[in-house]
């Protein structure tokens, strides 16, 4: 397997709540399924990977770069796709994408476009970004995931609140081969995702 993703000896907790101590993990490109009951650490083991949390203790390493050594080049290299709500509460939805094109210089504008076309989500574009729905504002997310040229894709809930043709689209990106062969996909989801699945993992 050639790995992208590899955490040891990761420790971590929250006030007096020790979530992870000594963890360890080995992934390859593919989806890998994170699973496990509410609280058991799914979202922080994901803001960890993608460098939104500092671990106490570990290494976190994407390719060749470890993301204590590195921490800019590794995070352009990994988005992390949760249900927070818009940080910046003033910007209009095109302007928080442009703030991403910026941040990935990388990115395939056009690849953006369609993946928002695809979501129904070009007439919202010069809206505020708080005034888009919940199922909206993950639309919004799930295009940047999909389109930011990125090593290492963190997911949490991918189809929560997504309708019906929203849940086939997503299923069939997070399928095709193409995809799957050049990123990790680690994504938490309580029901089972339906996908091709290169691993599953237990917290
Ligand atoms: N900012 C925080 N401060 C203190 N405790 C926190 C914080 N965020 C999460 N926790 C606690 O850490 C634990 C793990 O939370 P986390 O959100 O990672 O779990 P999860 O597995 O994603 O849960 P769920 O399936 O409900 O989404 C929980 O007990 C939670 O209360």
């Amino acid at each position: 397997m050639e790995l992208i993703l590899q955490i040891e000896g990761l420790s971590f907790e929250y006030a007096n709540r020790a979530l992870f101590r000594g963890f360890g993990l080995r992934l390859g490109a593919g989806v890998t399924w994170l699973r496990g009951e509410n609280g058991a650490g799914k979202t922080t083991l994901l803001k960890l990977a993608g460098g939104a949390l500092t671990p106490h203790a570990g290494s976190i390493r994407l390719d060749d770069m470890e993301l204590q050594a590195q921490p800019l080049a590794y995070r352009l290299h990994c988005y992390y796709c949760g249900g927070d709500t818009p940080q910046l509460p003033w910007l209009t939805v095109r302007e928080v994408l442009d703030l991403h094109l910026a941040l990935y210089p990388a990115t395939d504008a056009a690849l953006l476009n369609a993946e928002l076309h695809a979501f129904h989500l070009m007439a919202a574009l010069d809206q505020p970004v708080t005034t888009l729905s919940l199922g909206q504002h993950k639309k919004m997310q799930l295009s940047l995931a999909l389109a930011l040229p990125v090593r290492l894709l963190l997911i949490d809930e991918p189809f929560n609140g997504l309708d019906a043709d929203a849940v086939d689209y997503l299923r069939r990106e997070l399928s095709s081969p193409q995809r799957l062969a050049r990123q990790c996909i680690l994504l938490t989801s309580h029901l089972d995702p339906a996908l091709p699945l290169a691993g599953t993992l237990q917290l």
